[in-house]
């Protein structure tokens, strides 16, 4: 069984101290580094480019890191994330015009690929590629910002997906990305999921050892 990942991300920490956010958060026993890239065309906002993450692994941030491409067309920033120093790289597949390529380029450049579903985006895109894919990324709220509230029916999506990976044998992992906190992490994770992005909840802590710890023993009660 593939170990629970917990993944804050960084479009809610304090931005002008980035360097030191990663940090802390990495210290307080953060598995990896959520990177939330918006292009203010494919979602309504806009963030961070690679040479911010260039600049976190030569501040000596040495936990990988999770690029959540929402943009479009993605092909030139796989590029330029993975040259950054990405280990996990998803984007949408509405995005890019020739999916699997887009995925052959992740997975050529030896990262992990992940694949994003909105909320109302059918588990049907997954099915000539899943095999292809490290890991399956769902959206719980729309895309675009932080601190939005967890869309309940995400969790049968998951629990479809979840059986359907088992069914065929694979060992693909399910990501949850939106309005994750201590109160539903257990429910997610009961659902199938084994890695959860939690922004605010762990950000907008006063202690981030505390937040992760409790998210890891609500965790500890599924398995
Ligand atoms: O990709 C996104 C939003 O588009 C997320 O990664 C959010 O940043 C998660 O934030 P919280 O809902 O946990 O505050
Ligand atoms: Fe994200």
């Amino acid at each position: 069984m593939k170990p629970y990942l917990i993944a804050p991300s960084i479009l809610a920490a304090d931005l002008a101290r980035l360097g030191e956010e990663v940090e802390n958060v990495a210290a307080a026993g953060a598995d990896i580094i959520h990177f939330d890239v918006m292009d203010n065309h494919y979602v309504p906002n806009l963030t961070f480019g690679p040479a911010i993450l260039e600049a976190l692994i030569k501040y000596g941030i040495k936990a990988e890191f999770d690029v959540h491409l929402m943009v479009e067309p993605v092909d030139d920033l796989i590029n330029q994330f993975a040259d950054a120093g990405a280990s996990y790289i998803s984007f949408h597949p509405e995005a890019s015009k020739h999916v699997d390529r887009s995925i052959s380029l992740i997975k050529d450049k030896g990262i992990k690929a992940g694949l994003v579903l909105n909320p109302a985006t059918p588990l049907t895109v997954l099915d000539h590629v899943l095999h292809k894919l490290d890991f399956v990324l769902f959206m719980s709220v729309n895309p675009g910002f932080g601190g939005q509230s967890f869309i309940p029916h995400t969790l049968d999506k998951i629990k479809t997906l979840k059986a359907r990976i088992d069914e065929l044998g694979l060992d693909t992992r399910i990501e949850v990305d939106g309005g994750v906190k201590t109160n539903n992490i257990a429910e997610v994770a009961a659902a199938g999921a084994d890695m959860f992005v939690a922004g605010t909840a762990i950000f907008g802590a006063d202690d981030y050892t505390v937040a992760i710890n409790e998210m890891r023993s609500e965790l500890a009660k599924v398995r």
